[in-house]
């Protein structure tokens, strides 16, 4: 299969090394063109113009947008309009507002189809869960496609119609943001607790076999293994947040009580006036840990 894919940043392109790993074809394009010239190093064919894109893809086209949410999906989106027809199928790997899918794939004449991935660039290595919403024989299309770029067949699943991947993915980083608030609490009161301990071997030990273990305790243990047990530098500030508030918005319309998931993104909301809380500042580091996403440092 030839596979387009736009956007080439730090899980753009991480799409791109596992298609090409997988033994398909890539064609590449990025605002950025060092970012494509790498890509090309690695064997994908670079492109100069979402256009030039399109025109090397030929006849039938699949295509995976992996650029920031909101403005520059519509932009990719206007840029391919013209040249897209029902035989065409493009996918929204980003985290994309639920409802401007639902908008998108009744607006473009492709398949469409809305992505949520979860793993962050530190998933490169076993791959990314995918949370895929739109036409069943889109999907089913592009099956290796996602067997390449997500941990395998498991890995990946059609949620539903149109919307229904980026609502399950929303919903899952809501359970992202109260699990790190968790840990962080939990951490917090060892670390201003009765006993001088050593958080990374209790993160450890808690990794093996506690009840409580996860992947994010395993990136707790490696932040107190890199920053130290008091995090060192790291600031009491923790950004993001949009796919959280579009979780809680999204309870209070069904009339869902998440009290936890709610407070995690107040917590957050909190963090900005800098009043140095521990919780919050793992939480931060977390992000480093799954994310890449940068760590505000204290001064
Ligand atoms: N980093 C993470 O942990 C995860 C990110 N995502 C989502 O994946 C999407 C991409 O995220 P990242 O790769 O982390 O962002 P990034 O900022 O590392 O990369 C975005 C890339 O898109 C390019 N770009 C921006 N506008 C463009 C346009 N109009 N045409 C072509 N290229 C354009 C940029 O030059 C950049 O290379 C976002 O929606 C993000 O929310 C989803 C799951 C995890
Ligand atoms: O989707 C993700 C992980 O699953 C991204 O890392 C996302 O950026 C996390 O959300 P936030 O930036 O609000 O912390």
């Amino acid at each position: 299969m030839e596979l387009g894919v736009i956007g080439l940043g730090r899980m753009g392109r991480i799409v791109v090394d596992r298609v090409l790993e997988a033994g398909h074809e890539v064609v590449v394009f990025d605002i950025d063109e060092e970012s494509v010239a790498d890509a090309a190093d690695a064997g994908a064919r670079p492109a100069s113009s979402i256009g030039d894109l399109a025109e090397k893809l030929g006849p039938e086209k699949r295509i995976w947008l992996m650029v920031p949410a909101g403005d520059p999906v519509d932009a990719a989106l206007d840029e391919l309009a013209p040249v897209l027809d029902g035989d065409d199928i493009v996918v929204d790997g980003g985290n994309s507002y639920f409802e401007d899918s639902v908008r998108r794939a009744e607006s473009t004449d492709a398949a469409y189809l809305d992505c949520g991935t979860s793993g962050g660039p530190a998933g490169a290595e076993l791959g990314f869960s995918l949370m895929v919403g739109g036409p069943q024989w889109a999907y089913d299309e592009l099956v290796p496609v996602f067997d390449a770029v997500a941990t395998g067949p498991d890995g990946h699943d059609r949620m539903g119609p149109a919307g229904s991947g980026h609502y399950v993915k929303m919903v899952h980083n809501g359970v992202e943001y109260a699990l790190m608030q968790t840990y962080g609490e939990g951490f917090e009161l060892l670390a201003n607790g009765r006993y001088d301990l050593d958080l990374e071997s209790v993160a450890n030990t808690w990794n093996n076999g506690a009840v409580i273990r996860s992947w994010l305790l395993e990136l707790c243990e490696e932040a107190f293994r890199e920053e130290g047990n008091d995090l060192g530098d790291v600031a009491d500030r923790v950004e993001g947040g949009s796919t959280g508030t579009w979780t809680v918005q999204e309870a209070l319309e069904q009339e869902v009580p998440v009290p936890l998931i709610y407070q995690s993104l107040a917590e957050r909301f909190g963090s900005r006036a800098d009043d140095g809380r521990f919780s919050r500042r793992l939480a931060s580091r977390l992000r480093y840990g799954f994310g890449r996403h940068d760590v505000p440092r204290r001064e």
